[in-house]
């Protein structure tokens, strides 16, 4: 399979089967936009979260809680007034969005955003596959790379194999999608950020948009942080349930509390509950 290519990280994801390693640990994050001024908003209060290896983390809360200046600070997209973030080992705290690139992957909620439109299909994904690799004019797609490449496209059950030479913006969003997907986890990363991917799509197309990100995850152990607002997709993926309100982390569900969880369960924790009444793991 193509994530074997990257045989360092490879050979990383084997021995992380024996033991859980710790992938991502954020610690005591806070973050206040425009802090002292009227506009002055708190996004985050002492956020910590742990990530082991293979952990498929769903995240919810309502609007304002927090998770998009979560994922950015992940993403090195907004600094932590505090806190530190370990990825894979690393302290990326204070590393630039680009040079977290070899860490950290993300697909964003517009399919147009992770995809070059002017590129054909087989072209962006050996542009991703050069991802961290020294800069070069060749896209280095040799004939056994574009026959990987295809295999690992046909997988996804979408056709897709068949248009390896079209461009993507001819692609519909699904599909665009599913192409943003396998770019982001070609080189295997570290962390895998989901921003409300599916969050454009209309039901059915989010429903195989995400029977493919489960493909992705599963095949490759990836450790993996999904925004939703989709409440069923919090329901039926992931093996930990995370739950935002205020700017913190009110609920980690995992094991039977998370299967236990339905949406009226969920829907209700938003509407009425103290934050304390959460139930946290089993
Ligand atoms: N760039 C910014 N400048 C000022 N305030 C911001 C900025 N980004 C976020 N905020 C504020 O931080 C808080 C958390 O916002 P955030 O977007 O992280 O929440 P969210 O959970 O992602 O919400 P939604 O589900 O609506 O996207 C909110 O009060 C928001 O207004």
């Amino acid at each position: 399979m193509l994530y074997q290519l990257s045989g360092r990280r490879a050979a990383k994801v084997t021995t992380m089967r024996e033991r859980p390693i710790l992938m991502l640990l954020a610690e005591k994050i806070c973050k206040t936009f425009h802090p002292g001024t009227v506009d002055e908003r708190i996004a985050l209060s002492d956020v910590s979260l742990k990530l082991h290896a293979g952990d498929f983390a769903v995240v919810v809360g309502g609007n304002g809680a927090g998770k998009s200046t979560f994922l950015n600070l992940l993403a090195g997209e907004v600094t932590a007034d505090s806190g530190t973030i370990t990825v894979g080992g690393s302290d990326v705290t204070a590393l630039p969005t680009h040079r977290r690139a070899r860490h950290i992957a993300r697909v964003f909620q517009d399919p147009s955003v992770g995809t070059a439109a002017a590129l054909s299909l087989e072209e962006n994904l050996a542009v991703a596959n050069r991802r961290g690799h020294k800069r070069s004019f060749s896209l280095g797609l040799t004939q056994s790379l574009s026959e990987e490449l295809r295999a690992r496209i046909a997988s996804f059950d979408l056709g897709l194999e068949k248009r390896m030479k079209t461009k993507a913006s001819l692609l519909s969003g699904g599909q665009r999608q599913a192409l943003s997907l396998l770019m982001a986890v070609l080189q295997r990363p570290e962390l895998l950020l989901l921003d409300e991917h599916t969050a454009a799509l209309d039901p059915r197309t989010a429903a195989i948009v995400m029977r493919v990100t489960e493909q992705v995850v599963r095949e490759a152990s990836l450790t993996t942080l999904m925004v939703t607002h989709n409440m069923q997709h919090a329901i039926d993926y992931g093996n930990r349930l995370i739950m935002m309100r205020d700017g913190r982390i009110v609920g980690d569900l995992s094991g039977d509390a998370k299967r236990a969880m339905t949406i009226e369960k969920l829907v209700a924790t938003f509407n009425d509950e103290p934050a304390t009444a959460l139930t946290v793991n089993s």
